[in-house]
């Protein structure tokens, strides 16, 4: 069987995206999904998406992780996912549709995608650091030189933390280089290595900057390049309004052997 599929990513962070509104995807197989994203031996993503009808939704994204797991919710995934629905002539320039974590609003404007993302209630204090679930779970550490660290070594030992053995966790680390802007990396469960970007890391790490006192819009450099997050306070710890800013592109498609090795 050969399966057609398009490549997309968001400032780096890759996709496989199927559209599987014929349901002809066989999702329930963990080893294809890995294989695909496999970056030797597939296509090579950090996740692979499915666009599917809903009957209450423009459609329903369903996303699993690099290592072939039906995953959460995925921010860098979701705007691409628009981007293929715009293209597949799904949406036009306004969509609503259903993810891992509920419904979400989303807008196209030109190169930019304006994703809505869910409210968060309350954000965890653990010492320095901090713990909040954006749609995805995500730790969230400031560090002086965010550049210098070794993001593999630290993200794992913290990956693997006895806390979180229970589902796990990404893991970003945070530097402030102005009033209004953040630089973040990001090690992401499911993928174990660091993206280039990871978009509810990156909502996750603007909502505790603004904690430490910035203020949104936050400007978040990431390795590949340049996202924006806005949001405002709910009054009770956490926050809603929560918008994720930044490009999405289709970089080519083709079709592929469900067989491989
Ligand atoms: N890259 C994603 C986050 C993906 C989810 C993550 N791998 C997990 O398992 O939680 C994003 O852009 O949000």
């Amino acid at each position: 069987m050969a399966i057609s599929f398009y490549k997309y990513q968001g400032t780096g962070n890759d996709f496989v995206m199927v559209d599987n509104r014929k349901h002809t995807f066989p999702a329930e197989d963990e080893a294809l999904v890995k294989s695909l994203c496999d970056r030797r031996t597939g296509v090579g993503a950090d996740g692979l998406i499915l666009l599917q009808d809903h009957p209450d939704y423009d459609f329903e994204m369903v996303y699993y992780n690099a290592d072939g797991r039906l995953g959460s919710m995925c921010g860098n995934g979701a705007r691409c996912t628009v981007r293929f629905a715009r293209q597949l002539g799904v949406i036009e320039d306004v969509a609503c549709f259903l993810a891992a974590d509920g419904e979400h609003q989303a807008n196209v404007e030109r190169d930019l995608i304006q994703l809505k993302m869910t409210d968060v209630k309350d954000v965890e204090q653990i010492g320095e650091d901090y713990y909040l679930n954006t749609g995805s779970p995500h730790y969230v550490r400031f560090v002086d030189d965010v550049e210098a660290l070794d993001v593999y070594e630290e993200g794992q030992a913290i990956r693997y933390n006895e806390r979180f053995k229970e589902g796990g966790t990404n893991v970003n680390f945070v530097q402030r280089l102005s009033d209004n802007e953040i630089f973040v990396r990001t090690y992401e469960r499911g993928v174990e290595d660091e993206t280039l970007s990871c978009g509810t890391g990156v909502t996750a790490c603007a909502l505790v900057a603004s904690l430490k006192g910035m203020q949104s819009p936050i400007k978040v450099k990431v390795m590949g390049g340049e996202l924006q997050v806005a949001f405002e306070s709910n009054g009770e710890g956490g926050f809603k309004y929560i918008y994720l800013i930044g490009p999405a592109k289709q970089v080519f498609s083709g079709s592929i052997a469900a067989q491989i090795v």
